[in-house]
């Protein structure tokens, strides 16, 4: 390719690597494929900018592809400065033509600097994963909100952002939160996290799950997911939670769910996913085992408490295995931190599989088309995925699964809609 766009990557040698891994990905994402094949004909983002803030993997790439082949001119940028795959990057710059700006490993003011190299294209639409793009905007890039016509925003951390800043009254333009959608959180926020993340724990570490304890903080939607695998691989499973309804849950799912301060005690492995700061922290770390692990699946490096965890600490040795770093205690205790505290599925190994990510970015495309026609309909604000997409994205899926399922009789719509007959 000759008229390269614009792009900060790290290694251009790698884009034959990264086509091959994005083809083998498109075939685990035929929903997404279908769009993409229509998108190409009727080009619903003609003469429309996008900015996305992503985890630039090779499942985002297929997604990019779609909104490039339905017209929209497009600069992507990361989510997380450890979740970008080189070789991807390398391929979508020189293969497909799309401008990216990620490296792998980067600090934070190059993390910035991308968010802030993607915004130049002057976006008049943005997708977020966690809202850090979002946020750049209101804060330092406030001359480009005017031309903002709406967003959309991937994951629950997110969308608590965005619903604090529309209480706030901060919020300037309509933003659909593509993480509440059944077809997303039900099936990418669950399975794909609860997958994903022990496979990054044992790529890192080599653990047998088999007979440890796992320590899950938070019991939602990943909680749930990460619980359930654990308990398959064998694990007894420990829950920690703050809501006495989530709590109660975990319990009668057949989980132990004790306070932290406890779990701490006794946990093997810990998982956060609560979506909040500290969720583990020093007066933890204070009475875990020797040979503890620690992993965050939430969000950001603060669910751990890694300053804490690097002020407690006498020495760190850093990298003895994969994505792992070693903090040695005063007493000699050795607590092990995987991803540096960061999400550990995408740190650590390749975040989910894209046949779980077909679906939420199935839900990505369709909310940016139809967002499209609905804008200038739209309210600053927090805005919900119509629910004809979500059903819709289901149906397909299913149907690529080769899964048929039944319709209702018209006697029984009848008797749905009906108040009359009793017992
Ligand atoms: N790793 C990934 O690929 C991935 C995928 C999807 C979502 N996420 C992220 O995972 C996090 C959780 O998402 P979710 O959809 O499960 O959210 P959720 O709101 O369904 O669940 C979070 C749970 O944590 C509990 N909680 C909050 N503070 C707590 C604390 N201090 N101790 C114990 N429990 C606490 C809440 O009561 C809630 O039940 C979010 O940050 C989200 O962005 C990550
Ligand atoms: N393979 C993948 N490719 C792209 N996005 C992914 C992949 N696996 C998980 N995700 C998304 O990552 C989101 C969590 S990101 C959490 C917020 C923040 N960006 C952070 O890095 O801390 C989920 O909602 C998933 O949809």
């Amino acid at each position: 390719m000759t008229d390269l766009p614009q792009h900060d990557i790290a290694d251009p040698s790698l884009r034959a690597q990264g086509v091959a891994r994005i083809e083998w990905a498109e075939r685990s994402m035929p929903v997404l494929r279908q769009i993409r094949e229509r998108f190409a004909k009727e080009r619903p983002f003609e003469g429309q900018r996008f900015a996305a803030c992503m985890h630039m993997t090779t499942e985002t790439a297929v997604l990019l592809r779609t909104l490039k082949a339905g017209g929209a001119e497009l600069a992507a940028c990361a989510s997380n400065p450890l979740s970008t795959q080189d070789d991807t990057m390398a391929a979508l710059v020189h293969e497909y033509g799309i401008s990216v700006f990620a490296r792998n490993g980067v600090d934070r003011d190059a993390y910035y600097a991308h968010i802030n190299a993607a915004l130049d294209i002057r976006p008049d639409f943005v997708f977020d994963d966690g809202c850090d793009l979002v946020n750049t905007l209101h804060t330092t890039r406030k001359e480009l909100l005017e031309a903002i016509k709406a967003g959309c925003e991937e994951t629950t951390t997110g969308v608590v952002r965005l619903r604090q800043m529309a209480a706030d009254d901060a919020l300037r333009f309509p933003v659909v939160a593509v993480n509440d959608t059944d077809t997303k959180h039900m099936f990418d926020n669950r399975y794909g996290t609860g997958q994903s993340s022990l496979d990054a724990i044992m790529r890192a570490t080599n653990l047998l799950f088999a007979g440890k304890t796992v320590v899950i903080g938070g019991f939602g939607y990943c909680g749930k997911g990460l619980a359930e695998r654990a308990a398959g691989l064998g694990a007894h499973v420990v829950v920690t939670e703050i809501d006495p309804t989530k709590a109660l849950d975990a319990t009668m799912q057949g989980y132990r769910v004790m306070p932290m301060l406890e779990a701490a005690r006794i946990g093997d492995v810990f998982i956060t996913v609560t979506s909040n700061r500290g969720a583990l922290r020093p007066e933890h770390f204070e009475v875990m085992k020797d040979g503890a692990i620690l992993a965050n699946a939430g969000h950001f490096d603060i669910e751990v408490d890694v300053a804490g965890l690097g002020e407690m600490a006498v020495e760190k040795r850093s990298r003895i295995r994969h994505q792992t770093d070693e903090y040695i205690l005063a007493d000699g205790r050795r607590l092990l931190l995987v991803a540096e505290g960061r999400l550990v599925n995408l740190g650590a190994a390749e975040g989910h599989p894209a046949s779980v990510m077909d679906m939420s970015f199935a839900d990505q495309a369709l909310t940016a088309e139809w967002l499209t026609k609905t804008y200038a309909s739209l309210e600053p604000g927090v805005v919900d995925v119509p629910t004809e997409i979500d059903k819709h994205v289901a149906r397909v899926k299913l149907e690529t699964m080769g899964i048929q399922i039944d319709t209702l009789t018209s006697d029984q719509e009848t008797y749905m809609n009906s108040w009359e007959f009793g017992s």
